[in-house]
């Protein structure tokens, strides 16, 4: 059984009359790559600071490393990597020297420090750039710069707070890689987005969150299989009649068919075969039709499943 790595019980915090976290609970095994998905304002980033013991709580209780969690628990501490959505770095340090210094925060031999600079260059593919100053870097290379500052020291527990808003497709997917390998060496991630599709791609659990609250968790299979719909399929064609609409809606499995703007779409409860029936009856009614489409249900679908609105509101 891993150990346990993160348990956050009953916690409440209250920005004046806005409550940001209610009764949160979460639990994170060692080893997992633990997605927190929600929408802006779903209190993703005052978990994060409230379990850093950063900010100050309401009520609840955190423990890391099987510790309660405390200002000064700096022996916890120096096991988490950090990295925040806002970059921050020096402006008068080069890459090198950057990463060098918060390393050195938790590390005070610079010897063994040299190894670990090294190896986080490597990691985020700064290695052309060791020399530069940050205000020579693009974007995406500073937050690359931001991720090699938050792990060099080789935490035991990272914490990422949406590490890839704003940064071009190539960075992304490095720090995507990244993360995994981090993971693969052994570290525990926590990885905070409201991009479903990077949540998909790389965390073994998920915890979605809405208005300060847990409202579903599990793999992504598990949180798929907890709504009714399976897949989507749409089909382009220029003219459908009601009773043919109306067949449609009376397919096993189907359970929703609508036709608008000259687009058929056809929700599934899951069942095999379901393209095929559609559109062999449409043949079989003499109707031409141009291009299909079919879509698994994403962690969207989930969300609006369960809160009746989009993610990405
Ligand atoms: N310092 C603060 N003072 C008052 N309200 C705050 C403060 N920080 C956050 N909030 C509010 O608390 C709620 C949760 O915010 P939080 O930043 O934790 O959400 P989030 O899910 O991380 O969103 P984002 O992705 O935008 O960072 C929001 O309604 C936000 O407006």
């Amino acid at each position: 059984m891993a150990e346990t790595i993160v348990r956050i019980e009953n916690l409440v915090k209250r920005y004046k009359e806005l409550v940001a976290l209610d009764h949160l609970n979460l639990e994170i095994k060692e080893g997992e790559v633990f997605g927190l998905l929600g929408p802006n304002g779903s209190g993703k980033t005052t978990a994060i600071n409230c379990l850093l013991s950063l900010l100050k709580y309401d009520k609840g209780k955190i423990q890391v490393f099987g510790r309660p969690m405390e200002p000064d628990t700096y022996e916890s501490k120096r096991n988490i990597g950090v990295v925040m959505q806002n970059v921050a770095v020096f402006e008068e340090l080069t890459v090198y020297e950057n990463i060098d210094y918060f390393c050195g925060l938790y590390v005070t031999s610079k010897a063994e420090r040299k190894n670990m600079v090294e190896e986080a260059i490597d990691f985020v593919g700064l290695q052309e750039f060791r020399k530069f100053y940050p205000k020579k870097l693009s974007g995406g290379l500073l937050r690359r710069l931001n991720i090699a500052c938050g792990i060099a020291h080789r935490p035991r527990l990272i914490i990422m707070d949406e590490p890839t808003v704003a940064v071009d497709p190539q960075s992304r997917n490095k720090i995507l890689e990244g993360i995994l390998k981090l993971n693969s060496q052994g570290a525990t991630i926590i990885y905070t987005s409201h991009y479903m599709e990077e949540v998909e791609q790389i965390c073994s659990r998920i915890a979605i969150m809405d208005k300060g609250q847990v409202i579903a968790l599990g793999t992504k299979e598990e949180l798929k299989k907890m709504i009714k719909e399976g897949e989507t399929i749409q089909v382009d064609l220029m003219e459908l009649s009601e009773e043919a609409l109306t067949e449609i809606g009376k397919m096993p499995h189907v359970y929703s068919a609508v036709y608008e703007d000259n687009l058929l779409t056809v929700r599934c409860s899951g069942g095999r075969h379901n393209v095929i029936r559609i559109l062999n009856y449409l043949q079989e009614q003499g109707v031409s039709f141009g291009q299909v489409y079919t879509k698994l249900p994403t962690l969207n679908d989930i969300f609006l499943e369960i809160t009746g609105k989009e993610l990405r509101d």
